[in-house]
Formats: C-alpha cells, structure tokens, sequence
C-alpha cells in the first residue's frame, strides 16, 4: 500500500513538473514570437515607411529643381538648381538601394519595379528635359515637364503610397498576429497553470490523507504495543489466576519496605498465609472449585489489610502479605487474627459449601531477620509451626505464634 502510495504521488508530482515546465517553455516560445513580431512591426517596417517617405520627398525635390531651373534666368541660380537636382538623384537612388538591401516581399518586390520602369522613365523624361534647357528652349522644356515628368513624377508617387500602404496593412496584420499571439499565450497558460495548480492541491490533500493514515496506523500499532507492554508487565508482576502480585513483585516490596525501615528505624511485618487441607476441597469438589475459593480467598485477604499494605500469591494454596509501618509482634497478630476471621467459616461455591481454613505465620523485621528470604523463611516456619500444632490439636486452632 505503501509503495502504490507512493507510486501515485512520485508519478502525479512528475505530471506536475512536466506541466509546470511545458507552462515555462511554452510562455517562453510565445514570448520570442510575440517579440520577434514586435521587431518586424516596429523595427523593419517602420525603417521602410521612414525610407519610402525620404525617397518620395528627394524625387519630389527633383522634379522641382528641374521647374526651377527651366524658370530661373540667372546661370549662377540655374547651376544651383542643378546641384540639387543632382543631390535629390542621389538621394533617390540611395534610398532605393538601401530598400532593397533590406530585403523585399514578393509583393513588394512588384512594386519596385514598377518604380524601377518608372524611375527610368522619368530619368529618361528629365534628360530631354534638361537638353531643352541647355538648348536654351525653356518653353518646350517647361512644357515636357508638365504633360510628361509630373504625371510620371505621380505615378511614382502613387507607387511610393501603395508601398506604404502595404507596409502599414503587413503591420497592423503583425499587430492582430501579436494580440491573438498573445491572447493564445494567456489562455494556454492559464489553462495549465490551473491544471497545476489542481494537480498540486489534490497530491497535497492525497499526502496529507496518507500522513494521516499513517499517523493514525502508528497510533493504533502504538496503543497496541502499550498494551502488550502492559500486559507482559502484569503477567511477570501477578498471578494470573487471583490477580494478586507474584512471589517476584512481592519480593521487590518487600525489598523497599526493608530499605525504608532500615534508613528511618521502622519495622515491617510479614504473614505467611497456607490454606488447611486445600488438596481436600480441590479432590471432592474439583479444581475448578479450588481456583473460585482461590480467588475468593485472595479477596478476602485484600479487603482486610490496609490500602499501604501488600498481598501476594507464592503459589498453590500459599499467601504471603507485608505489613508496613508495624510497632512490633502484636500488630502482626491483630493483622494475622482479622485475617483468620475473614477466611473462616463455610463459604458456597457451585451451591456447595466448603470450609476455607488457613493456618498463618508471621516474622517480624530485623527481629527475625533483616533480608526478604530470612524473613519468608521465618514467617514460614512460623506458619509451619501453627499448622503443626492445629493438626496435632486435631482440627482445632492454636493461637498464633
Ligand atoms: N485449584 C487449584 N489448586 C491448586 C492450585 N495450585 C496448587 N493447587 C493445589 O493445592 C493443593 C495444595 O496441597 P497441599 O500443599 O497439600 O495443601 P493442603 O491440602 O492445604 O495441605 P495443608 O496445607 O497441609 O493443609 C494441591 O492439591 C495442589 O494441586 C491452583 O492454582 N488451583
């Protein structure tokens, strides 16, 4: 589950590179079209119409210095005119190659040569017209150039516009390119950049929803192992069968109580606890009857001690119980009498009744002595004595030791 999580994760955040990236390279490929249209609109086109209207106005100046001078008398003045008459030839033909170096369409490259024809043509028109003024006929040099020059002089001009005109046409069509260039950008690149970001949101809501599975199948696996912990603890610490504590956890007690009355100078008492003729109850009546008087007994034993007391299960049918804080011997045979009491007597079990006995024996720390085995030994010793004695008194209790 895990590795199919994250498969699914690792191939969607690979979706979502590759969108992020096709985003990028496509805004930057469009940017280069729209910027490269930009150029052509702004850059050549603009220089051609900036030419074609130099060129228009140097074949203007011409035909006008060819008017002046075949209407100025004075040969300095005339000479001038054909200065610049030369110049605006120059500026022309200059304006024109340059046009051409810039390269041409083939429509364009239509138009310029029919300005070509039209250009020779009224080259050809002002030579004769300038023989006729050399000749000294202006006249007829002034009339060449109104029936003849001026209408070529116009048609050029009308060449010249239509240039333009196409020059403008191609660039408001690079102008519209550019606008749907750029409407197609933005819509391309808001598409994905939604697409994005809703890849990302649902790979985030897929993580978290995985962390949290996991988090909750760490908690789980964790109350789990708590559990389990707790449980090994019980079953090393307790009996499983009474729920008492074990001859284990008994001896840790006693081990502190032991500790604290030797540093403070206090006495700790111990009982001893051996159930009478048990084997008797568990042979006529069964074990299942045993293990209930067993528990019962382990009850009664817990109920009439004190809360700072201890009661534990050495095994079978042997008790052991720790008496903190006591003043000496007669407060482990107040304790060991109130015990007695409490067990005595018939009980029904299964609806049959069975007489629960014990015999108890006590020691007393550090009179009978000062570590846990010298003090159980004793205190069984002790019980031995007293069970002894009820035995031999043939079913009847001896006081205590
Ligand atoms: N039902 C039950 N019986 C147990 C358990 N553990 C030990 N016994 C039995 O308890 C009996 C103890 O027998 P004994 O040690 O002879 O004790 P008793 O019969 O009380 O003899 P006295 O102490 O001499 O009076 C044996 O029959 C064991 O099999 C248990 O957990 N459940």
């Amino acid at each position: 589950m895990q590795r199919g999580f994250s498969l699914t994760t690792s191939m969607a955040f690979a979706v979502l590179i590759a969108l992020i990236c096709g985003l990028t390279l496509n805004g930057l490929l469009q940017l280069q079209t729209l910027g490269s249209q930009i150029r052509t609109v702004l850059e050549i086109h603009n220089r051609k119409i900036d030419l074609i209207t130099k060129i228009q106005v140097a074949a203007h100046l011409r035909t006008d210095s060819l008017f002046r001078m075949a209407l100025a008398n004075d040969p300095f003045e005339h000479d001038a005119y054909f200065h610049e008459f030369n110049r605006a030839g120059f500026l022309v033909g200059s304006g024109r190659n340059l046009l051409r170096q810039m390269g041409l369409s083939a429509a364009e490259q239509r138009s310029f040569d029919t300005q070509t024809r039209l250009v020779n043509d009224i080259e050809s028109v002002q030579k004769q017209v300038i023989d006729l003024l050399n000749a000294e006929r202006s006249a007829d040099a002034r009339r060449v150039l109104v029936q003849e020059a001026i209408p070529l002089q116009e048609a050029f001009n009308q060449q010249l516009a239509d240039m333009r005109n196409l020059y403008q046409q191609v660039n408001l069509t690079a102008q519209q390119q550019a606008q749907q260039t750029y409407q197609n950008t933005f819509l391309f690149t808001l598409a994905l950049g939604i697409a994005a970001v809703v890849l990302a949101l649902l790979i985030a809501r897929h993580t978290l929803r995985g962390a949290r599975l996991r988090s909750q199948l760490i908690r789980e696996q964790m109350g789990e192992l708590e559990r389990s912990r707790a449980a090994l603890r019980e079953e090393a610490t307790h009996d499983p069968l009474t729920g008492l504590a074990n001859r284990r956890l008994f001896y840790d007690r006693l081990h502190q109580a032991i500790r604290h009355a030797h540093r403070y100078g206090g006495k700790v008492g111990i009982l001893y606890v051996d159930l009478d003729r048990f084997k008797d109850i568990n042979d006529r009546l069964g074990h299942h009857v045993g293990d209930t008087v067993l528990t019962e007994v382990a009850k009664r034993l817990t109920t009439n001690i004190r809360d700072s007391d201890s009661v534990a299960r050495l095994g079978g049918d042997e008790f052991v119980m720790l008496l903190e804080a006591v003043q000496g011997r007669q407060d482990c045979l107040a304790a060991a009498r109130k015990i007695e009491q409490s067990l005595n007597g018939e009980t029904s079990f299964y609806g049959l009744d069975v007489e629960i006995a014990a015999s108890i024996g006590h020691a007393l720390y550090p009179d009978d002595g000062t570590d846990e085995d010298a003090l159980i030994r004793a205190a069984d010793a002790a019980m031995y004595r007293v069970k002894s004695g009820s035995e031999s008194a043939q079913q009847h209790r001896l006081p205590f030791q």
